[in-house]
Parts: C-alpha cells; structure tokens; sequence
C-alpha cells in the first residue's frame, strides 16, 4: 500500500534565501508526504556533503529516483533510506547529496505515516513512544558565522528547564527573546538580528552574559518556574589550529576549557554545545570530566550525527550529549541510529535545526517520536515557530 509510485524533487526557497531541495512522496494507495531540506553556515567538517541545489535534484532524479519509484515501500523507512545510500555510492552522500537525500528521506516518512492516518511523531515512534516532551533550546543573542560584527560566542540559549509544558517553555523563550530587546534597549544598543531570529547586537561576549542573565532571571519571576540558559560556542570557528581566537584576545586549549568551565559555574549554564574544536575530543573529555555532572556538555561539530564518531567520543569520555541534525548525516534512518547509540549510553539527544530552515516540521516529530530530552529550534521567525507551534499541537494531541 505505500509502494513510492512518484518522487517528485525542486528548489524551493529556505529562510536565508538560498535555494533548497523539496521533495514530494507519493504512495499507491495516495499517501503523500513533502519535506525540504534544511541548510547550515557554521558547518563541521565531517558533516554529509550539501550540494548545489539544482546539482543534488538532477543528481537525484538520475540515481536515485529509479530505485525509488515502483521500487520500494514509504513505510518502510529504512529500506528508503538503505536505497537512498546505495544509489548515491559514496560515504557521505556526495554522489546525490545529503539535501536530496534528507528531503527525500523525511518526505517518505511524512508519505508514510499519512497512508496509516497517523501524525508522524507516532509513525516514527510506534504506540509504545510514552509521552515525553522535548524542551526547546531558544536562541535570544548570537553571532559567529550567523551575524557579522556581533558575540564570538554562536548562540546563547534560553533554556526553560523548569517549564510545565512545551507550550509554556515555547512562551517563555519568546519572552526572554522580548526581554533580551527591552535589556539592550536600556542600554542604548540597537540592533538587528541574525539568521536564527536571535539579537545580534555589536557587544562581546561578556555584555552578552550580563544582558542574557538579567533577561532570564526576569523571565523567570514572570512565569514562576525554572529558566536557565546554555551556550553554542561553535568553538571550530573560533580555532585556527593554534588556539582560540576572541575579540579580547586568544585562549590557548587549555585556557578554553578553564574558561568554558568557569562559565558554567559564574552563569549556572545548563548546556554548552560545541565549547571546543571539532577534533578535540580530548579537550571535550577533560571538560566533560570538571563539569559534566552539572552540565550538558554537547557535540554537535563534534560528532555531525555520526554514530562512528560518537563511538569515538564516547569510548573517550568526550561529552554527555550529541546534537542530533538529520542533514549531517543524510538520512532519517541514521538520525535514528544516533540517537539510539546517545541514549544507550546515557548522552542527552538535542534534535535540532539549522541556520537555513524552511517551514518543515519533521525536526519537531523526531524529538516527539524518540523522547528527546532537548530541541534546538529558535525562539522567533517563521521557520522557527513553524516547530514550535507543531510541538504544541502534537503536546495539545498526543
Ligand atoms: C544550528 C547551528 O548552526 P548551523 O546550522 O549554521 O550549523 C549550530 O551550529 O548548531
Ligand atoms: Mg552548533
């Protein structure tokens, strides 16, 4: 009944204004399922390659649309994406590329849970799933590589671990989000924002940290439950193979996990992805060792969704959690795989977005279906809301 008998691919935009792959999954019975792939700037170096967008569609409607249509069944997800690995030949999806590939992926699970009339957080997490929710990861000031003249540090992150629900946690990183704006107001900063819909303000890092404090301890006394907040150093950007390269001078590697550490302590921070390069699982071992108990300590250019190079880390001690970006690796199927691998080990899974997002919601429906403590998505603009109004009626449902 859900045999692919049309797989339909094209460029659509996504919310940097680039162009993106769509596609479209159509079953026998009429199932049909559309996803589009997401794109990121601060991108790790072991990620699954993202080609051209026109290059991955023709390549995609070469290799792998013939082995798709008639072929194979949406329903069974990981025949899809066995399929999709074989006709793109390479180990990281560099034949047809890693945005055919997630698209068509995410689509066939989308066309998939539609012929069972079932939403696709329970197609992909079966009846036994529980009824668990993430809590959202809200970006409210960043810079790095997704806004110029602003924080070296990425993203700081609202982190609403004491919300009731997810939709009180949604509200909540949207009010620190208008706090962050009203704090720097008062300060006589203007500002825009960056690529996620977080503040970019031209302050440093440590400004960032006073204004990111008052904003969520102001917040906090508003709703009345626990709201903390966490980092994205994005540290491979910072590292030019020497040491760590800030505004206000270098750390040396060592002097990076002191300062990472201290940070956790002074703020109480509940998360800090990415605090060291992505080669440095020693770095992370040894940070992970200091704060680890009371910290998230989370790889996502660390590991890019690789269950290899999670096995590496967590042989090494090196962090408690993993970003989960199904783009990295390619496929639904691996995305799985990780998290899997993650929690059997006791690491946190973050299901998270990218930089460049369209209106596609699969991300939300993948933290629903595997219990994922955390999701990255942005406090504000379309593509990130997108998210987080699906997680507050898949909450409203389930
Ligand atoms: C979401 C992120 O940014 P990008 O998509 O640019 O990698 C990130 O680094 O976690
Ligand atoms: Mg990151």
């Amino acid at each position: 009944m859900t045999l692919v008998t049309e797989l339909r691919l094209r460029r659509v935009l996504d919310s940097r204004g680039n162009p993106t792959v769509e596609a479209e999954v159509t079953t026998e019975s009429g199932g049909f399922g559309r996803a589009a792939a997401p794109s990121g700037a601060s991108t790790g170096e072991y990620e699954a390659i993202e080609l051209p967008a026109e290059e991955a569609i023709a390549a995609a409607r070469e290799r792998a649309v013939p082995r798709l249509e008639g072929q194979v069944y949406a329903g069974d997800q990981r025949s899809v994406d066995r399929v999709l690995r074989e006709a793109d030949d390479t180990e990281n999806f560099g034949g047809i590329g890693a945005n055919s590939a997630v698209a068509i992926s995410m689509a066939a699970a989308k066309a998939g849970a539609d012929m069972l009339g079932a939403p696709l957080y329970q197609h992909l997490g079966g009846a036994f799933r529980g009824d668990e929710f993430p809590t959202p990861l809200g970006n409210v000031i960043g810079g790095g590589e997704h806004a110029a003249d602003a924080t070296d540090i990425q993203e700081f992150l609202a982190a609403p671990v004491g919300a009731p629900s997810v939709a009180d946690a949604v509200f909540a990183n949207a009010a620190v989000h208008r706090e962050v704006h009203d704090v720097l107001a008062e300060r006589g900063i203007a500002c825009g924002k960056g690529d996620e819909g977080a503040w970019a303000p031209s302050i440093d890092d440590a400004e960032a940290f006073e204004v990111c404090e008052e904003a969520v301890s102001t917040v906090e006394d508003e709703v009345g439950f626990e709201v903390g907040f966490g980092l994205d150093v994005a540290a491979s950007e910072l590292y030019d193979g020497d040491a760590y390269q800030y505004q206000d001078g270098e750390r040396t590697l060592d002097e990076q996990v002191a300062y990472i550490a201290d940070l956790v302590e002074e703020y109480d921070l509940v998360y800090v992805e990415d605090p060291l390069d992505e080669d440095d699982y020693d770095g992370f071992a040894d940070l992970t060792d200091r704060v680890g108990d009371r910290t998230l300590v989370c790889g996502d250019d660390l590991f890019v969704t690789n269950t290899e190079r999670l096995s590496t880390g967590i042989e090494r001690g090196a962090a408690n959690s993993i970003l989960v970006k199904p783009n990295q690796i390619g496929t639904l199927s691996d995305a799985f795989d990780a998290i899997e691998l993650a929690v059997e080990h006791g690491y946190a899974p973050v299901v998270s977005h990218r930089s460049g997002e369209t209106e596609d919601t699969t991300i939300a429906h993948l933290a629903v279906a595997t219990a994922a403590p955390f999701i990255k998505t942005g406090a504000v603009g379309g593509e990130r809301t997108a998210k987080l109004n699906e997680l507050v009626r898949i909450e409203e449902n389930a």
